[in-house]
């Protein structure tokens, strides 16, 4: 349903982008997560035609947003940055105005939309009045007036309380389950894409440094505590191997490499191997490993015992 290929974007000769490719399939709800400065407001705002990408493309349904921006977007709605609203206007109008600027205002459609986002009470009163969390609900409203198939975010719970937090949940988990709506958002909460999201794209500096499941993140890098002598000549023997080396005695494997081929190695190689016990690590854990230091994803080196 949206896919971004090869994207790469620098401001003032800094880095933003650097080749970035993913997909996101229709229905899915899809999390994009990186640290502060990681892209991720970058990506979206090339998505949705407001950033122009030195390289690469975004496509939604197929049509590409650089070809072709109006065709492309006919099917998305978005809340993009702090969503600015006539202050002395009533929510009401405001929905009236911005409806407006991309077709036609349809009062019973919009009556349906307001009372989904819960906003019935308050949608005569200014928008000068209204809390941060019903300007959140007020921009969601604006989003889906146009009764879009696919809804960007851009740090939709971002100055949310919990209970805002709750209700956004359940609210894009119920427009899932009845529309099918397929949802891309950003944040840098993992414990809130991890209750509502079916796969992540995560950024650090500019750069894809995971695209899959949150579950099969668990699976990824395996970390072991290791006690093995020499340390300073298995150290050596591992990194030759594409093994990361996270401090002393705790190491990190490659995803497709076998705990048990690399005792036999070290052992073939003179080291002395005392334990090597695989540790369990928090979501949260990986998480922040994979956003502050990542073994590069190239081929890591064939089996070279030390001479
Ligand atoms: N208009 C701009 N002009 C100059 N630099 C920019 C501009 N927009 C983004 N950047 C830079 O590009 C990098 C990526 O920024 P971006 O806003 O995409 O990150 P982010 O992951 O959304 O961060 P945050 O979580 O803080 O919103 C940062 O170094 C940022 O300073």
């Amino acid at each position: 349903m949206l896919t971004v290929t090869g994207l790469v974007k620098n401001f003032r000769g800094k880095p933003a982008l650097q080749d970035v490719s993913f997909n996101v399939e229709r229905g899915e709800i899809h999390g994009l997560l990186g640290h502060n400065g990681a892209g991720k407001s970058t990506t979206l705002g090339i998505i949705l035609g407001m950033v122009e990408p030195d390289a690469g493309e975004a496509s939604i349904g197929g049509i590409s947003v650089q070809r072709d921006q109006a065709s492309a977007l006919r099917q998305v709605g978005a809340i993009f940055e702090s969503p600015a609203f006539y202050e002395y206007l009533s929510g009401w109008e405001n929905l009236k105005i911005l409806a407006g600027y991309s077709g036609v205002f349809n009062e019973r459609a919009a009556l349906k939309t307001v009372a989904r986002v819960g906003l019935m009470k308050a949608i005569k009163n200014k928008v000068g009045t209204y809390s941060h969390g019903m300007r959140q609900r007020l921009a969601l409203a604006q989003a889906l007036l146009p009764e879009p198939q696919v809804l960007l975010l851009d740090e939709p719970t971002d100055g949310l309380d919990p209970e805002g937090i709750k209700w956004f949940r359940d609210f894009i988990l119920n427009l899932r389950e009845e529309r099918g709506m397929t949802v891309l958002f950003n944040s840098h909460l993992l414990a809130e894409v991890e209750q509502m999201c079916d796969r992540v794209t995560i950024l650090r500096e500019g750069k894809l440094v995971y695209e899959g499941t949150l579950n099969s993140l668990r699976e990824e890098a395996p970390v072991y505590e290791v006690s093995l002598e020499p340390w300073e000549g298995a150290r050596e023997f591992l990194e030759l191997n594409g093994v990361q080396i996270l401090g002393p005695g705790r190491i990190a494997l490659p995803p497709e490499m076998d705990p048990a081929i690399i005792v036999a190695a070290l052992v073939g190689s003179g080291i002395r191997v005392s334990a090597f016990a695989p540790v369990r690590r928090s979501l949260e854990d990986l998480y922040l490993e994979i956003t502050s230091s990542k073994p590069s994803k190239e081929e890591p080196l064939p089996f070279l015992p030390i001479a």
